[in-house]
Order: C-alpha cells, then sequence, then structure tokens
C-alpha cells in the first residue's frame, strides 16, 4: 500500500485517516513491509501536529530585571540651604527561575521571553526603590535546562610587524571605552554633567564582581528532576546607591548616584525528557495505549487507527502495598523511524530515562516476532544499547481466537525474552503484566 506524504499529514491532522484507513484496512499499515518501504510521511514540527500544543523542546530568552537606579537628592528645610546628601537607593532587579511542578507535563506554558521585573529607582529622603519581583516559571518534572553560549566575536589580530604600536593603540583605546562606561554608570544631579569629576571615584567591590559576572557567566546546565526543585537562570541587576553612598572627607556633597545595572540575559534550551519507571514500546495500534489505560489512572485516547498518540502520556501503576510505578505511552514506532519516517523518534527521549522497557506487541499479526526485531533496532539506531535495558514482551490483543495462539506458541518456542500474553482491552492477564513490571524495576 502506497500511502502519499500529504494523504497521511493532512490525514493525520484532520483524523481523517480513520476513514481512509477503514476503507483500506488500516490494520495492516504496521506490519505492511511496503507502508515502511514506500511512504515519506514527515513532519516538519511534530508539535503542531494536529493542533496539539505539547512541546517538548524549545528555546527562549531569560532577562533578568534591571536594577533600579539610585538618587541623588540633598536636605532641605526652611532653616537649611544645603543639607547632607539623602538619595535613596535604587532596588534590585527580579531574577528568573524555573521551578519543578508535578503537575505541569509540556513546555507550552513557557513563553519565548521570561523577563523579570526591574527594581524601582531610588528617591529623595533617603527612600530606596522597591525590589523586582522575581519571575518563576513553572516546568515539568525531567526538564533539562542548557544554555547556548552566543558565537564571540573574533578576537582582533596584531600583524608582527607593528605589534608595539598597534598593542599600544589598543590598550588606549580599551581604557578610553572604560572611561565613557564608567560615566555611563552614573547619573547626575541637573547640569553637573560637566563638573562632576568621576576619575578618582570607586566602585563597590559588589558592582565590580557582578559586572564581571555578567561579562564571563558560567554556562548552565541543569537536570530538574524533583517536584519543587528550582533553578535560577538569570540574575535580575543590582540596585544603583544614592549619592549619600559617595560621601567622602574630599567630596562632602557628591552630585552623582549610581546607576542600577542591567540584568543577566541568557539564552536557554529547555528539553523535557519525561522521568518514568517504565517506557511502553511498540508500533501504532499494537494496543499501549489501552495497556497504560487498563493499569493506571492515565486516560490516553484509543482509536482503530495508526498514530492516535501524538505525545506521550505518563500513568502510575498504584500496587496494594502502596508501591507505585510510572508507564510513560509514546507515540508508535515504525521501522524507518530514525529517518523520520511516521512520527520520527524525537519522542523516544521520553523513554530514554526508563529504567525498563516494555514493548507491546499485536501477537495476533504476522510474525509479530519481527516486530520486536525493528522495535529493538529503532531503539538502537536512537540511543546505542538503549534495547539493552531490563525488558519483557506483552503479547497484546491474545483475545484474537486462532492466530494468535499460533503466534505466540511459535514465538515461545524460539525465544528466551519473557513473553507475557494479555488481552488489554477485555482486562485479561493484566495482574500477571504489572507484577513481571514491577519484579524488573524492582531488581
Ligand atoms: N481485540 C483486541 N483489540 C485490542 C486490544 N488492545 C487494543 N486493542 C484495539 O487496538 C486498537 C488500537 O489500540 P491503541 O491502544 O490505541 O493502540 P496504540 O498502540 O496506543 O496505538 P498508537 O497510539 O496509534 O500508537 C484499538 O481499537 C483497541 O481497541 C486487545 O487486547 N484485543
Ligand atoms: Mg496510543
Amino acid at each position: 500500500m502506497y500511502l502519499s506524504r500529504l494523504t497521511v499529514q493532512s490525514a493525520i491532522r484532520t483524523g481523517y485517516i480513520r476513514l481512509y484507513s477503514q476503507a483500506n484496512g488500516y490494520n495492516d499499515i504496521s506490519t505492511d513491509s511496503s507502508y515502511t518501504a514506500t511512504a515519506d510521511v514527515r513532519h516538519p514540527n511534530k508539535n503542531k501536529l494536529g493542533g496539539r500544543n505539547f512541546i517538548d523542546y524549545m528555546r527562549c530568552t531569560a532577562i533578568g530585571g534591571v536594577g533600579g537606579n539610585g538618587c541623588v537628592s540633598f536636605f532641605r528645610d526652611t532653616m537649611v540651604a544645603n543639607g547632607p546628601p539623602n538619595g535613596g537607593n535604587g532596588g534590585n532587579g527580579g531574577s528568573v527561575w524555573l521551578e519543578v511542578d508535578d503537575n505541569e507535563t509540556s513546555l507550552s506554558c513557557v513563553k519565548r521571553q521570561l523577563k523579570a521585573r526591574s527594581g524601582g529607582n531610588g528617591q529623595g529622603k533617603s527612600m530606596h526603590g522597591a525590589g523586582g519581583k522575581d519571575l518563576t516559571v513553572k516546568v515539568p518534572k525531567g526538564t533539562i535546562v542548557r544554555e547556548i553560549i552566543p558565537e564571540q566575536p573574533p578576537i582582533s589580530r596584531v600583524s608582527e610587524k607593528g605589534f608595539l604600536s598597534a598593542l599600544e593603540n589598543e590598550i588606549e583605546r580599551d581604557q578610553r571605552e572604560y572611561r565613557q562606561t564608567k560615566e555611563s554608570w552614573f547619573v547626575h544631579y541637573p547640569q553637573w554633567e560637566q563638573r562632576n569629576d568621576l576619575s578618582k571615584v570607586r566602585l563597590p567591590q559588589e558592582f565590580k564582581a557582578f559586572k564581571w559576572e555578567l561579562e564571563h557567566p558560567q554556562s548552565l546546565h541543569i537536570d530538574l528532576t524533583k517536584h519543587g526543585q528550582r533553578a535560577l537562570v538569570a540574575r535580575g541587576g543590582l540596585g544603583g546607591l544614592g549619592n549619600p553612598h559617595f560621601i567622602s572627607p574630599t567630596e562632602r556633597q557628591p552630585h552623582y548616584a549610581l546607576r542600577g545595572l542591567p540584568g543577566q540575559r541568557r539564552i536557554i534550551e529547555l528539553e523535557l525528557k519525561t522521568i518514568a519507571d517504565v517506557g511502553l514500546v511498540g508500533m501504532p495500534n499494537a494496543g499501549k495505549s489501552t495497556f497504560l489505560s487498563a493499569v493506571s489512572n492515565a486516560h490516553p485516547k484509543i482509536a482503530p487507527y495508526p498514530f492516535t498518540t501524538l505525545n506521550p502520556y505518563i500513568g502510575t501503576v498504584d500496587f496494594r502495598d502502596t508501591f507505585q510505578l510510572t508507564i510513560a505511552d509514546i507515540p508508535g514506532l515504525i521501522p524507518g523511524a530514525h529517518r523520520n519516517i511516521g512520527l520520527g523518534h524525537s519522542f523516544l527521549r521520553h523513554i530514554e530515562r526508563s529504567r525498563v522497557l516494555v514493548y507491546i506487541i499485536d501477537v495476533s499479526g504476522d510474525a509479530p516476532w519481527n516486530d520486536l526485531l525493528a522495535l529493538q533496532q529503532e531503539l538502537d539506531l536512537y540511543h546505542k544499547g538503549l534495547s539493552s535495558r531490563p525488558s519483557l514482551v506483552i503479547a497484546n490483543k491474545a483475545d484474537i481466537a486462532g492466530q494468535a495462539r499460533r503466534n505466540f506458541e511459535q514465538w515461545q518456542q524460539q525465544t528466551s525474552i519473557p513473553l507475557i500474553p494479555i488481552s488489554a482491552k477485555f482486562r485479561k492477564n493484566i495482574l500477571k503484566a504489572t507484577h513481571a513490571i514491577r519484579q524488573l524495576v524492582d531488581q
């Protein structure tokens, strides 16, 4: 059966694949080798598939709030014409945090730009500015945060010949730039820009340290794995200092104050790699979602056409002795998934961290053992050695008389991997399957 790229894409998106498949024998899709050989079904952005908003990878910019400026002000009263300085300090800018929340399942709520609030400016009468509010963004458990370091500008090259003079020029330019930037760190009293001499003013140590931190950022790589875990992704800028801070024996009435510093700015990459004890792997239509809904509290969509499940579902299995297991159901895999056929294999990241893999195979199909080999091959092509994780095979649809039993008996004789026949639809032999899975997880 040949399915053109457009037909399948639009059919999946609009749900028409059900009609299309019913007319063409949809059950053959997962096992028909011509399907895998000829179909070139690509999804440029699987996240947008079907209008769903499940997102497991994104890039965003985190920007800490700007610190408020310090204030230049002097005490004034009816009897005091030139009182002492009393400008308040600026408030610190807010920081951007990521926090794990178990109720989140996708990165779809994370905005492209995460910006915290700025600090308030200082005011006269020693009134300090308010601190900017932090921005806390909720992310699902299993989110990995990495920083993307922008490309550095090329280092200037100095020719061998005029080496010393070129070096001198460069140092002079650096000093000029430093003076200019130092000027820009201060606010002046009105019409005092020319009169203020900032050459001898020393910057506070914490400002220098913060500036150094801004210019030499530590790269970020955090794995958020526990509920409530927080990660600081962009620090808010420091608030500026009011003019009383600059009083010295030689300068009793400073007419300048320090500006607030900008917050950290980072481009970060968020990747969600779901954390579940068990990952379900299988061809489309094998009954993965039916199995998950039979054993757990999850209710994924179940339908008799391939690629019903388009994003991972996590279910929790409760045992009588309060033991709990989490199981991840992911979209079906087909041979060639590593070449982006079907839904591709990018969603395999959601079972990459599972300790145990459970293959759900439709035992009523032709040569189900070939399905297992194809799945293992795809797993290894995604991540070498992934298929050697502890695993077992659930031979589903054992209720289909005749073919299922013949296949199962033949298969059992030729394999060493544990095979458990079940009927997920009719809830048969489910307990045996869950206990076998638990044993594997316990090991
Ligand atoms: N007869 C029988 N049918 C089953 C059994 N388990 C699942 N089915 C049917 O198989 C079809 C596909 O089931 P799903 O659970 O959606 O399959 P899936 O593996 O999640 O499929 P995708 O999400 O598309 O990868 C549905 O019509 C189910 O009713 C079973 O044990 N016996
Ligand atoms: Mg499914």
